[in-house]
């Protein structure tokens, strides 16, 4: 029976859903007028020439909120249950309804609101379904606050309500370390540090709700005077796994593998905001402008992933630009089915934003995501073993006249099958504890904030003691591997701070380089050309001025008069007052000079500035280049060691069951071999009987040809008498030949069990390799002795 394949990545748009609030009794107050329209019976959105399709609209002319869980959400319900994660994300302007149609600000909207109800919906699933899977929830609620990641679950920090800013919030224990956004070497975000509460009801779900929402910061501005001041994500982990001996056969569409575990990410981001208008100052201000840089972050990882060139020409998406946009990672062009919320006001004072937001959503439908089943490799082989079972079990129902002796190999073959399979749910059980184990330890001692990985299944079970190699070689490949994805990550980490160098070299030249713009070159060289000629023009009609005057002043004191005198003395002080002016007009001409050398000098200094913008762009382009190059090869080296620790698994899986066939069969064999004894055991007796009667036959036939000689007359009667001893004597050899057969072939059967004895060991050695994750040696002692027993044993039971 083939194992189930893999589930192939399905490639699916991320779904958007406009939410139009009703104005709100301030805005009715202010006279507003509600300017956005829904097109009748279809999901399209007007705002004035503008016309937006999406997936569904609600409010307003549209389809009732009331509609949007069932079409929104709870498929992706539904979904956590095949095994795939989720994300539902309410996006929009302050103001606009995100908390109240998310249902995560604890008042009005609490109970209709998307994540009370998605908690509804999974715990009446479980309900239908406890009796054949095992449950196990978790819960984690965080916020980013300022580009700082806060656990709002923690019950170590304390609720704090400032009252001097209005500010309400989470205050964390000084000295606990911050939560640290990791990801694991399959890509998996995760976050190290924070609270995970595991929960049994809904009750218990609903109060890590109200409690988190409770520690939420949140602050009054103009526009909400209970706006929430951080992205917040409330996180539900629903972890599967099948009980033993369930015969509903429905069961199999719901869940076919032994083991499933999904994510549920419900994201209420901040309102985007412009501080004019919310008239927030001081703290509140600041808030803002981190609120508005998450989401244009966000904006650009939507626009990277939106455009279908870019995408296709595999353009960098830049996820590490805030911690909203990492944590988001896998919601927008990754592992999950994701649905966006675009909450919009439809006041026409807020008729600009309103806009953009539905722009943004827009553009977020193009983003195409690849959910995949989250299953575990061991779940497959689970499943393998308990469809050979069903089949057998359907065999034997079908056989339901069959011989008892059918009958009883079938039973047999049941009951070692379920042993089987109970064996490996016990030992994936050990699998999983080792892990948990694992990733506690890992989380105390917190090497550093990039290495930490969650391993695998495989690599827990490769990791643990119990499993520590014989041969130091094995452990060596386990270092190696470890190594490999330390160098990765110091080489990424240590890439990653080159770039953030480069960003703020690249940030600071630019805007050196803003010092030098705003002026046209050329026009000022103009501007300064012309005053500079301007000036000459000018100095040069003052000179000229000057010559007539010092001429007429020469001529006058040849004729030497009082009236002459006069005007003599009148030129002379006007010649002085053109020597200053000429004087005047030399140094303005020497200072123009000195600026066209100025501009010249930074002219100069600007292309060299210029040229620096466009080497640091270039290594920008480089180093992104070989962070992506090093990623994919890492990636693929990690694939392809995955590939190999998952054929180790496989074989060790078939080891296992082969090796359990083994000892059935050595088991049967033995049986045969007892029975074979009997029977030679009385064949022998059967044998020492023959040879006695045959001792007796021979006395009889010479006593008989004595007889012969003696009484000459009784010829026939004699004759008749020996040919009845030799049909005896015949017989008697024909006993004789079989029981040597039947010794002959007791000992060829013994020699076989030895031999069986023997290769089992080997089967075990082998199995002990393949446990370890390593690929068992194929030399003298490998797969190809195992291959060569199973024909043998093929050969002697058929
Ligand atoms: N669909 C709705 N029906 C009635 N009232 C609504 C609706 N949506 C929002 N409101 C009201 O609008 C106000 C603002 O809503 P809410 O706090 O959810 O906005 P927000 O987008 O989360 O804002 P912020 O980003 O500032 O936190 C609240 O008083 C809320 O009760």
């Amino acid at each position: 029976m083939e194992s189930p394949p893999p589930t192939p990545a399905e490639d699916c748009c991320v779904k958007v859903a406009v939410h139009i609030r009703p104005l709100l009794g301030d805005e009715k107050l202010q006279a507003c007028k509600d300017v956005v329209s829904v097109v009748p019976n279809k999901p399209q959105v007007q705002l004035g020439t503008h016309s937006f399709t999406f997936d569904h609209v609600y409010g307003s002319t549209g389809t009732p909120s009331s509609s949007m869980f069932e079409d929104c959400v709870a498929p992706l319900v539904d979904g956590l249950f095949q095994g795939y994660n989720a994300t539902v994300l309410a996006y929009g302007q302050t103001g606009s309804g995100k908390t109240y149609t998310m249902g995560s600000g604890c008042k009005d909207g609490s109970q209709t609101g998307l994540i009370p109800q998605a908690m509804n919906a999974l715990f009446n699933k479980i309900e239908t379904l406890k009796d054949q899977i095992q449950f196990q929830l978790h819960v984690s609620f965080i916020e980013i606050l300022k580009e700082e990641v806060r656990d709002l679950l923690d019950p170590n920090s304390s609720n704090k309500s400032d009252t001097a800013n209005g500010q309400t919030g989470k205050v964390n224990i000084p000295g606990k370390p911050p939560i640290q956004i990791r990801e694991t070497s399959n890509g998996v975000i995760t976050l190290a540090g924070s609270t995970e509460c595991s929960v049994q009801s809904l009750k218990e779900m609903a109060d890590c709700l109200e409690h988190g929402s409770l520690s939420r910061a949140t602050g009054s501005t103009n526009m909400n005077n209970q706006s929430s001041r951080s992205h917040a994500i409330f996180t539900i982990t629903v972890e599967q796994i099948r009980k033993p001996n369930t015969g509903d056969a429905n069961l199999n569409e719901t869940m076919g593998d032994e083991y499933l575990c999904a994510k549920l990410h419900l994201v209420d981001l901040a309102g985007s905001e412009r501080a004019k208008r919310t008239g927030s100052d001081g703290m509140r201000f600041k808030e803002g402008v981190h609120i508005n840089k998450g989401l244009l972050a966000l904006g650009n990882v939507i626009s990277a992933l939106g455009d279908e060139k870019k995408r296709k020409e595999g353009a960098h998406v830049p996820y590490r630009d805030s911690k909203l946009t990492r944590l988001l990672q896998d919601s927008l062009g990754g592992n999950s089915r994701t649905v966006m919320i675009a909450c919009v006001s439809p006041a026409d004072i807020n008729a600009e934003e309103t806009l953009n937001t539905l722009k943004y959503a827009n553009r977020a439908r193009n983003i195409q995501n690849k959910p995949v089943v989250n299953r575990d490799p061991m779940s497959s082989e689970m499943l393998k073993m308990r469809q050979q079972l069903e089949c057998l079990q359907a065999e034997l129902c079908a056989r339901g006249g069959g011989s008892p002796g059918e009958l009883q190999v079938l039973r047999e073959k049941i009951a070692w099958l379920e042993a089987t399979n109970q064996d490996l749910c016990r030992e994936l059980h050990v699998y999983r504890s080792r892990g948990i184990a694992i990733d506690h330890s890992e989380m105390d001692t917190k090497v550093d904030d990039s290495f930490c990985e969650e391993p695998d299944v495989l690599k827990r079970s490769m990791d643990s003691s119990d499993y520590q190699m014989s041969e130091g070689g094995d452990s060596g490949v386990i270092d190696e591997e470890a190594a490999k994805e330390w160098e990765h990550t110091l080489l990424q980490d240590s890439m990653d701070k080159e770039l953030h160098e480069l960003n703020k070299r690249l940030e600071q030249k630019e805007s050196e380089m803003k010092l030098f713009g705003g002026f046209d070159t050329m026009t000022l060289k103009q501007h300064f050309g012309k005053k500079i000629m301007e000036l000459e023009d000018e100095k040069r009609a003052v000179q000229k001025e000057r010559d007539r005057l010092q001429a007429e002043i020469q001529n006058l004191s040849a004729t030497s008069d009082g009236q002459t005198q006069k005007l003599q003395d009148l030129h002379s002080h006007k010649l002085k007052s053109l020597e200053s002016q000429i004087q005047d007009l030399k140094k303005k001409k020497d200072s123009q000079v000195q600026i066209m050398k100025q501009k010249q000098k930074s002219d100069e200094e600007a292309k060299k500035l210029q040229d620096e913008i466009q080497f640091i762009k270039a290594q920008k382009v480089q180093l992104q280049h070989k962070i992506k190059q090093e990623a994919e090869q890492f990636r693929q080296w990690k694939a392809s060691r995955e590939k190999e620790l998952l054929q180790a698994c496989i074989y060790y899986c078939h080891l296992k069951k082969e090796g359990r066939k083994n000892e059935y069969e050595r088991h049967k064999l033995q049986a045969l071999n007892q029975r074979q004894k009997m029977v030679l055991q009385r064949k022998t007796e059967e044998a020492a009987m023959a040879t006695k009667r045959l001792k007796e036959l021979l006395e009889a036939r010479k006593s008989n040809r004595d007889n012969t000689v003696t009484s000459n007359g009784n010829g026939a009667n004699v004759q008749s008498n020996e040919k009845s001893l030799q049909r005896w004597l015949d017989h008697e050899v024909e006993v004789m030949v079989n029981v040597h057969e039947v010794r002959h072939e007791y000992e060829k059967q013994s020699q076989v069990r030895a031999a069986l004895a023997e290769e089992l060991a080997v089967l075990r050695q082998v199995e002990e390799f393949a446990s370890k994750g390593v690929s068992p040696p194929r030399g003298k002692n490998g797969f190809s002795r195992c291959k060569q027993f199973y024909f043998n044993l093929f050969y002697i039971l058929f």
